[in-house]
């Protein structure tokens, strides 16, 4: 039987505290009301702070990349301090910790990347040598690669943060990803939504994922009439092809599925930091055998990666 979480006894959906990470959470706490009709206090929302929101002066891959932002939220989860964990699935580790899974992936946001200036209303528009701000390797690289002349400058920190620098004259543009900025209600400030064709979005972008203790069963009850399979098929091949590629995190790394019914399509790439070299393919099949498409288009791109590249 599942326990039906209520106000005596709420649901713990653990969260970092970030506008996004809120947003995320709610959405997440929206569903599972509308699903099972329950209150909005048959849920409580557990805020956690994490390494990376405390370390705010450093490159994410100089203080050691993806765990930051999940490692606390995990530990909770398995503490049994919360009972559901919310994230976006672009900053989860491909691999869970023994004893949590991720089977609950929502229906995904618009996964382009948005270009946001005052001044400039697209890429092609940048003057010669302007300053761009972005502390995404992949972005920085698929920038470099396109507009070598350009200088791209560090810009860590959350959606607001990085606005107020642009306010400030720090860069004259920069990139967000739409589905958070759609989720913070923001939308307005895009210039231009950027098409996957020329800048291929990160692996899992605009996937919100539900973690939750393997053995939960009730929790795994509670989450599967949120789970939308489409979202879960795409998301599983893509983080495929980055758990084969994922030896370090400094390498730029891009894939996107796409389905046509019962196809996928996926397409990968992987660049040198500087944009100096691209290495790209895609695999085609049934969307049942995503991951292995995945791995076998991250062989693929292994395999044609001159010796240095992941150096
Ligand atoms: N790395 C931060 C992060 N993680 C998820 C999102 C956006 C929402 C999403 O892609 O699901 C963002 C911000 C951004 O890239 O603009």
């Amino acid at each position: 039987m599942t326990q039906m979480p209520d106000p005596q006894n709420p649901l713990r959906i653990g969260t970092r505290g970030s506008a996004l990470a809120l947003a995320q959470a709610h959405e997440t706490r929206d569903r599972l009301m509308a699903a099972h009709g329950l209150p909005e206090a048959a849920f409580q929302i557990v805020v956690i702070k994490t390494t990376g929101d405390r370390v705010l002066d450093r490159a994410l891959k100089d203080i050691g990349g993806k765990g930051l932002f999940t490692r606390e939220i995990e530990d909770a989860l398995l503490a049994g301090d919360i009972d559901i964990a919310v994230h976006s699935m672009k900053d989860m580790p491909t691999l869970q910790p023994e004893g949590l899974v991720i089977d609950c992936y929502l229906p995904r946001e618009d996964v382009r990347d948005a270009f946001v200036s005052t001044l400039y209303a697209g890429i092609s528009e940048l003057p010669q040598g302007a300053v761009v701000g972005s502390s995404s390797l992949r972005r920085r690289a698929q920038l470099a690669a396109r507009r070598p002349d350009l200088h791209l400058v560090e810009f860590r920190g959350n959606v607001q943060t990085r606005l107020k620098k642009l306010e400030e004259g720090v860069a004259v543009a920069t990139f967000l990803a739409m589905a958070g900025l759609s989720r913070l209600g923001m939308s307005q400030i895009v210039r231009q939504a950027i098409s996957p064709d020329e800048m291929l979005p990160a692996v899992a972008q605009g996937c919100i994922g539900v973690e939750r203790r393997a053995e939960d069963a009730s929790a795994a009850a509670l989450l599967a009439p949120i789970a939308d399979s489409e979202s879960g098929l795409r998301v599983v091949a893509e983080r495929a092809f980055l758990a084969r590629l994922d030896g370090s995190c400094q390498t730029p790394i891009a894939g996107l599925a796409l389905l046509q019914g019962d196809r996928l399509i996926l397409r990968g790439e992987i660049l040198r930091p500087d944009g100096s070299e691209v290495i790209a393919s895609l695999r085609e099949g049934l969307a049942r055998d995503g991951a292995a498409m995945g791995l076998d288009l991250a062989n693929e791109l292994r395999g044609r990666a001159p010796a240095d590249f992941f150096a």
